[in-house]
């Protein structure tokens, strides 16, 4: 029986990350199963940034294994976890902001086409031809986030809340195996993280995985699979919410440090 639960997606261990005399992360594990959506939380300076960062190829570690969808890859550089399959966003917003909604989105999608730079300088019919194709699916992503009717502003003119959606579209445009979601309800308002919670239970009901850092803890504990807290960069709990919140060492961590 194929269980789709089952299916590991990301498997990353034994993950330890030094910056000068501070030991940042010590020997941190997950397992992201897919159609799941996957929490790491902690208190300030806790490591979470670090072992995003880690995972994802902007920083190199000290020591520790990753696998994507039953395959190691090497987290050395941004563009090469991007195309084993891991798409993130940003805690500060990433866009092209002088671009429109739709070509921040076809951007995404350019690391999965085949015809190339020459294709592009020379405008072949191949290239047009996946252009009109890359728009398209541009489009259905604008409007699976809920901004389709924006594809044609500039970036910058678009409210927070939707610049965010805009960054969740073009990581979707990657088809990615892994979406990395960096703090994504940061600064929005109520309602914004009502439709956010939406979307990204959208998102997991397509069957695909996310990781999470967020620091509103309600949102995390209503929304993961499963969590990882970090304290200190170690993993002092993991398991789904109603057990991490039960914690005796989180609630010490959350308490001891003021919490969030
Ligand atoms: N590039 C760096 N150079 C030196 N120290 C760093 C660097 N990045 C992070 N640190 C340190 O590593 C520790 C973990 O930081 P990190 O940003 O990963 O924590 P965090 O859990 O994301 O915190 P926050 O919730 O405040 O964003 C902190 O003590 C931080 O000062």
């Amino acid at each position: 029986m194929t269980e789709k639960s089952n299916e590991v997606v990301l498997k990353v261990a034994g993950i330890s990350k030094r910056f000068g005399g501070l030991q940042a992360l010590s020997d941190v594990g997950i397992t992201i199963q897919r159609g799941q959506v996957y929490g790491l939380i902690g208190p300030n300076g806790a490591g979470k940034t670090t072992f995003f960062n880690v995972i994802t190829g902007l920083y190199t570690p000290d020591a520790g294994t990753f696998e994507l969808a039953g395959k190691p890859y090497e987290p050395t550089a941004v563009h090469e976890v991007a195309k084993a399959g891991i798409a993130r966003t940003f805690q500060n917003i990433r866009l092209f902001a002088e671009m429109t909604a739709l070509e921040n989105v076809m951007v995404g999608r350019h690391i999965r086409t085949k015809s190339g730079l020459l294709g592009a300088v020379l405008r072949t019919k191949g290239f047009k031809e996946e252009e009109a194709a890359i728009a398209k699916r541009a489009q259905e992503l604008l409007d699976y986030v809920g901004i389709g009717k924006f594809a044609d502003y500039k970036a910058r003119t678009l409210s927070y809340g939707d610049q965010r959606r805009l960054e969740i579209a073009r990581a979707l445009a990657t088809d990615p195996q892994l979406i990395a979601l960096d703090e994504p309800a940061a600064g929005m308002n109520a309602t914004e993280k009502v439709q956010l919670r939406e979307l990204i239970d959208r998102i997991r009901n397509d069957n695909r995985t996310i990781l999470l850092i967020e620091h509103d803890v309600k949102l995390v504990m209503g929304l993961c699979d499963r969590v990882t807290v970090l304290d200190y960069g170690k993993q002092i709990a993991e398991g789904n919410p109603a057990e991490v919140q039960k914690n005796e060492k989180v609630i010490e961590a959350y308490l001891g440090t003021g919490g969030h």
